[in-house]
């Protein structure tokens, strides 16, 4: 039925990936724009606009225009898809006539949002587009057996949201999204900085630290990192030492509000199933799972095994990529 090109595209709040068959990732880039306020043109997009953050001239303005997990800014949202596939169109030799597109939307886009982006890539001359659940795309590519009747379970931890879904059948039997993930974690980091140094800090570099020094709620030898912002009492530059155990405080709200999504989920699994879960375990994707101790921390609060994808940053758009071929039967990839 797919005869021509077809791609999957995982549209995530912090990484837009796309994915073509028999190719694999052939794009992978933040979902960020830099736009010239005076004309309102992008002028960059992805890993150039990403690095001009907090960097540019007062009219060159990077924004993100997905945010917590919904399109904030869905014309920007749709010139940054129409920027992308033009780049890969170009770059990757990926031929782009009338392709057949699969897009992983973030879940909480609404009914007209997610018609706008069926458009934005109909426009671009897509012969058809389906738009998948996230949980959905992200155990498929996991290689989780999504078509079988067994359970599986997958928890996607995103820069925006996170996603918890049961899969059996080919459809979701339980879900739970919140709209927390990586990027509050470093949201907290950078309070929580300014509130006992009073220094300021930026995105980038509370990322920084949340990957070199972050960990999950499990114990672990301290770590220690040096951090540069700016004080905010003399406005000077200023560096500050930065503990481990500091930053596991910071960001313990944003990963409880994960874990009970996920206590939620399994408590309205349908009893049939859970055994499914408690033998074959949860899989994590995301960025987000790959914050130190997460497994280890997730599998001693539920008491089921917890596994780490293979790749787990890939997973959603791998899964939105194979998810093609079997789109009639998952009941809920409709468009
Ligand atoms: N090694 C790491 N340790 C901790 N966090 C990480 C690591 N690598 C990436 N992340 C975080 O993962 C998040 C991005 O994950 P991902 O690319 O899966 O999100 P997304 O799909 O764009 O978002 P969403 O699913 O919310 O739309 C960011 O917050 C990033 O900082």
């Amino acid at each position: 039925m797919f005869s021509n090109t077809e791609i999957g595209i995982d549209l995530g709040t912090a990484n837009i990936l796309i994915y073509a068959k028999n190719k694999g990732i052939i794009l992978n880039e933040p979902s960020v724009v830099a736009v010239d306020t005076t004309t309102n043109q992008v002028v960059a997009v992805g890993n150039e606009a990403k690095e001009m953050i907090g960097k540019t001239p007062r009219n060159i303005v990077p924004i993100r225009p997905l945010k917590d997990g919904v399109i904030a800014d869905f014309d920007m949202t749709t010139q940054m898809l129409k920027a992308f596939l033009k780049k890969v169109s170009k770059k990757a030799g990926v031929s782009m006539r009338k392709p057949s597109v699969v897009v992983c939307t973030p879940s909480g886009s609404t009914a007209v949002e997610r018609r706008a982006i069926d458009n934005a890539v109909k426009n671009f001359g897509a012969k058809e587009v389906h738009l998948i659940e996230e949980p959905v795309a992200a155990a498929i590519g996991a290689d989780l057996p999504v078509a079988e009747p067994t359970a599986s379970m997958i928890v996607d931890i995103g820069g925006g949201t996170s996603e918890v879904g049961i899969i059996s059948f080919g459809g979701v039997v339980a879900s739970r999204s919140v709209r927390v993930g990586g990027d509050h974690m470093d949201e907290e980091i950078i309070q929580y900085i300014k509130r006992h140094y009073n220094v300021l800090i930026g995105e980038s570099s509370a990322e920084k630290i949340k990957m070199e020094i972050g960990y999950a709620l499990v114990e672990h030898s301290e770590e220690e990192m040096d951090v540069r912002g700016r004080d905010l009492v003399t406005g000077l530059p200023k560096v500050v030492s930065i503990r481990s155990t500091e930053i596991q405080r910071s960001i313990k709200e944003v990963l409880e509000s994960i874990l009970h999504a996920i206590t939620e989920t399994l408590e309205s699994c349908p009893p049939e199933l859970s055994g499914d879960i408690v033998d074959q375990g949860i899989t994590i994707t995301g960025g987000g799972s790959l914050l130190k101790g997460m497994q280890e921390w997730l599998s001693n609060e539920v008491n089921v095994p917890v596994h780490l994808a293979q790749n787990p940053l890939e997973s959603v758009a791998i899964g939105t990529g194979r998810s093609l071929k079997m789109i009639q039967k998952l009941q809920k990839a409709v468009k």
